[in-house]
């Protein structure tokens, strides 16, 4: 089978999207880690799939994928690719577009400076919406990491993350703790893993070592993870400006009852084709 793509990026965090609103597609788990082989294949982060919608009142349902293959809830950067990919395609000339995912609804508001911003849903700290096994509700939760104890903010953006505050934010934390508490046995669903350094109330580096994949330039649920868990520990403001290795994304979060919400760029990198 021929298929066509089209390459995007949101700072960094890369994506292959395919149309199957004009004609259905379907990849089993081998068919999507081959693609996202960055040696042997196309290479992304995640595979986004632009589908119809199942709900008459929603514009579209998108399915998300891991390189591993393995299905998500949510993805932030790939949200904003998604808007501009259905716009570029002519799919809709909507520019509020009510989508579909794993986790439910969100809705894509399009700018005129061809940023996206995104209603993200609102966040849950409550463990077993992850899941976390915790014995029970805390502020923080003490986690063992090789003999060392890290302090996390377990949150849930649809799809799970847990938030390290640290100092100093350097490659040893990122790739020594990173790859453990994303495979810990405390996350049966395993975790997306964020170490959030504070530079002021509104201003934060993050870097996030996500499930499924492991560092990335970018992670916009991530973001906002990093932001509500801040600001539900007294660290930050309502609306932060959140400083990743591909960019600089905004988050605000007017507290608990409140969707987050996400603002940021997406690009087209170029369009291919390759036989499946
Ligand atoms: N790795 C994530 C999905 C992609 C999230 C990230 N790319 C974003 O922009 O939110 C997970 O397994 O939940």
């Amino acid at each position: 089978m021929l298929l066509k793509f089209t390459k995007m990026h949101g700072l960094g965090n890369d994506f292959v999207v395919v149309d199957a609103v004009s004609r259905k597609v379907y990849f089993n788990k081998a068919q999507i880690e081959r693609l996202g082989d960055r040696n042997r294949g196309i290479g992304f982060d995640q595979l986004l799939i632009v589908e119809p919608p199942s709900n008459p009142d929603m514009d579209f349902r998108y399915r998300i994928y891991n390189c591993d293959g393995s299905e998500v809830e949510h993805c932030g950067n790939g949200a904003r690719c998604f808007a501009k990919f259905v716009l570029d395609r002519e799919l809709t000339h909507k520019r509020v577009i009510d989508v579909e995912t794993k986790r439910g609804q969100i809705q894509l508001k399009v700018q005129d400076d061809g940023q996206v911003c995104v209603d993200m849903g609102e966040p849950s700290f409550v463990p077993e919406d992850l899941p976390f096994v915790a014995p029970g509700l805390a502020d923080l939760y003490p986690i063992d990491v090789a003999g060392e104890t890290y302090e996390l903010t377990p949150v849930s953006v649809g799809n799970p993350h847990a938030v390290i505050r640290v100092d100093d934010l350097n490659d040893d934390i990122v790739e020594g703790v990173g790859p453990i508490v994303e495979g810990h046995e405390r996350f049966p669903n395993n975790v997306n893993v964020g170490f959030l350094q504070v530079l002021s109330a509104d201003e934060v580096n993050l870097r996030v070592y996500e499930r499924g994949v492991g560092e990335t330039q970018a992670c916009g649920t991530g973001a906002c993870a990093a932001v509500v868990a801040g600001i539900k520990q007294g660290w930050l403001a309502e609306e932060v400006l959140v400083h990743l290795p591909g960019g600089d994304l905004r988050i605000a979060w007017q507290g608990p009852g409140h969707s987050i919400q996400m603002t940021g760029p997406a690009e087209k990198v170029f369009e291919g084709q390759i036989y499946l």
